[in-house]
């Protein structure tokens, strides 16, 4: 999405002269918000977005329970195959979805690519393919790296697919017949690499494009335009009604400024590109991005095999919970989507966060800049569980931060490999050594006046509080702290030598194995969304099945179902636990081969697979 609009805000329009008229800008500005479908209470009054949502409760378009969960990545423009900037949302994406699973709930976890637009074009020229070829090409490579990061998406919506232009389609209609839309001539200077009118203050010498270092051309040409400014009041109104709408908080405010500022009809049509959605009753002209991509997350809901309609769309789980996007694109997603939404008569995503950049020496990882971290290499590199775990961690959610390969390699063996994979190793070795791999006792019974299980419980709750503010980096830490509480505990209690002197000691350091196993049972569910693989490793170390690890709920529905929960107490005496082997093998002991796990043959797997999508070239 973003690749089509670099650096360039397209609110800043040199308008000559309003041409047949569709609605003329005049009139439209006269206009009171209207809703072609579902007109609200009083015609008379400027619509507030609080009555505006009581108006869409009142007429069945607003669910008033939550239903599924539902979020989105961005669609990623298909110029050039992914990043690890791309890598980074959708992890985080999948990260979420696996927590809200985990809590019980229906997850739609929707992704894509965004197809359309003159650079699609000329990329697919140069590589000697046709942009659909090409589109296929790219869009498959995103595919592919998503099963190398194990991303389980549950809609993969392609801005291609033919139910897509019929979705687009059909919004464009309403918010045209909501006197929105009008056609304007205009004239400046066109970067064709960022697909976008420059504003001449933001060019270097001789009009060059900072971004693209290449001049920039005049154009004039006349394009239809989105009436943004008639939403001032009520987009200030969604951010007063509802404080949550954008987060992190501090992009809440710059939101908040931008609309102050003051909000100028976007153009959303080009008459120079072929590529794309003919604009209805107009195929001279093709749909920009806006009105394309963003509608994608609407298209992705439809069902198979149903009627491509925004009515049926809507109903398969719209509005969003949440659309998760990189700060790059948040002026599109928290203003004129909001916008274009209320045109249409549709009900607003319930949030909108904006995290951070990935850095490459303090610039933003992108596709155009071309200095992007390979994912595919990092996971052939260190497997995909430490791809994951260290970006999650490592860089604050919501802002920005930069990588670096010592960084990767220490964080992941401190953190995956000695405190987690370690503790479980020893205790197991432990166990083995001296109660023949059987627990001696509940870990409740284990646990009585224990204040260690107090703590992990303070600290799994504290997880569950971070992964719902999608304070990533925080869960992370607080599943880690068990790791480190679970050590202390090992060390300071020394079950070693207390086998060692017999009688009540034994008894007393079998009791210690069964509580720092249940507290690794408990980071293996409350990791579970971050470093799967890892988790079901611990999960069968401590002798489950693949099939009890998938059904593994954070929070107990029916005690009688959902043995497997982050509450104390799901190892029972007498359970077998597994043969000790490292669940975790350290960045730097790995060679191929190695005994020592699957994350060896992980890394292996995915060095066998990296020919498939290394080949393709870079537009
Ligand atoms: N460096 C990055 N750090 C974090 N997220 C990124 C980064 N680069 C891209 N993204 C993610 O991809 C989205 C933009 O998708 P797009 O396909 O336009 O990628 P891009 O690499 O930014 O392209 P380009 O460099 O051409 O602008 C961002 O909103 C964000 O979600």
């Amino acid at each position: 999405m973003a690749g089509r609009v670099l650096f360039s805000l397209p609110n800043g329009l040199w308008f000559l002269s309003p041409l047949s008229p569709v609605n003329s800008k005049s009139n439209h500005l006269k206009n009171r918000l209207h809703f072609r479908q579902n007109p609200p209470p009083s015609s008379s009054k400027a619509v507030t977005f609080c009555s505006y949502r009581n108006h869409l409760q009142s007429v069945g378009e607003e669910p008033v329970v939550a239903e599924p969960f539902v979020l989105t990545t961005p669609l990623y423009y298909v110029n050039a195959p992914p990043h690890m900037g791309s890598a980074y949302t959708t992890i985080a994406a999948d990260v979420i979805a696996r927590f809200q699973r985990l809590l019980g709930k229906k997850v739609i976890f929707v992704t894509g690519t965004d197809e359309h637009g003159e650079k699609i074009a000329a990329a697919a020229t140069a590589q000697g393919s046709s942009p659909s070829e090409h589109c296929d090409t790219i869009s498959h490579a995103y595919k592919m790296l998503w099963k190398d990061l194990d991303i389980a998406y549950d809609k993969f919506i392609r801005t291609t697919d033919p139910n897509h232009e019929v979705i687009v389609k059909e919004f464009y209609s309403r918010v045209l017949a909501n006197g929105d839309i009008y056609r304007a001539d205009y004239e400046g200077l066109y970067c064709v690499n960022c697909e976008e009118y420059k504003d001449e203050k933001e060019l270097l010498e001789n009009n060059w494009c900072p971004m693209h270092l290449k001049p920039c051309v005049r154009r004039k040409e006349d394009n239809y335009f989105f009436a943004l400014s008639k939403y001032q009041k009520p987009l200030e109104e969604v951010l007063t009604c509802n404080p949550d709408f954008v987060q992190p908080s501090f992009r809440f405010n710059e939101v908040q400024n931008w609309i102050k500022s003051g909000l100028k009809d976007f153009s959303i049509s080009r008459a120079s590109v072929d590529w794309g959605i003919p604009v209805p009753n107009d195929n001279k002209q093709t749909i920009y991005v806006w009105f394309d991509a963003l509608l994608g997350y609407i298209s992705a809901l439809l069902e198979d095999n149903e009627q491509p309609t925004l009515q049926s769309a809507v109903s398969s789980g719209w509005p969003v919970s949440l659309h998760l996007i990189g700060k790059d694109i948040l002026r599109f997603h928290a203003i004129y989507w909001p916008a274009m939404l209320m045109s249409a008569g549709l009900s607003l995503p319930k949030m909108v966060f904006g995290h951070g950049f990935l850095t490459k020496d303090g610039m933003k990882m992108g596709k155009s800049l071309g200095n992007t971290l390979e994912p595919k290499d990092l996971v052939y590199r260190f497997g995909t569980d430490a791809v994951r775990y260290f970006f999650l961690r490592e860089v604050e959610f919501g802002n920005d931060g930069d990588y670096s390969e010592d960084r990767f390699i220490n964080i992941v063996n401190a953190h995956l490999a000695n405190t987690i994979g370690n503790l479980l190793n020893r205790t197991l070795g432990l166990l083995k050594k001296n109660c023949q791999s059987t627990l001696a006792v509940d870990s409740t019974i284990a646990a009585e006046g224990s204040a260690f299980k107090d703590t992990v419980e303070k600290l799994v709750e504290k997880a569950r509080v971070q992964y719902d503010n999608l304070s990533l980096s925080s869960a992370c830490e607080a599943v880690l702290e068990i790791g480190n509480a679970g050590n202390l505990y090992m060390d300071e209690h020394a079950p070693w030598s207390l086998f060692k002197q017999g009688g009540a000691s034994s008894e007393a350091a079998a009791k210690d194995l069964v509580i720092i196993l249940e507290a690794v049972r408990i980071i293996a569910i409350a990791l579970s969304p971050v470093t799967p693989r890892l988790c079901l490793r611990i999960y069968s170390q401590l002798g489950y099945s693949k099939d009890q690890f998938d059904a593994i709920t954070w929070v107990s529905l029916s005690l009688s179902l959902r043995l497997f929960e982050t509450k104390w107490g799901g190892l029972k005496g007498g359970q077998v636990m597994a043969q000790p082997k490292p669940v975790f093998a350290r960045i730097e002991d790995r060679t191929e081969g190695e005994e020592g796990g699957e994350t060896t043959k992980e890394v292996m797997k995915a060095k066998k697979k990296i020919p498939e999508t290394q080949g393709v070239a870079k537009a």
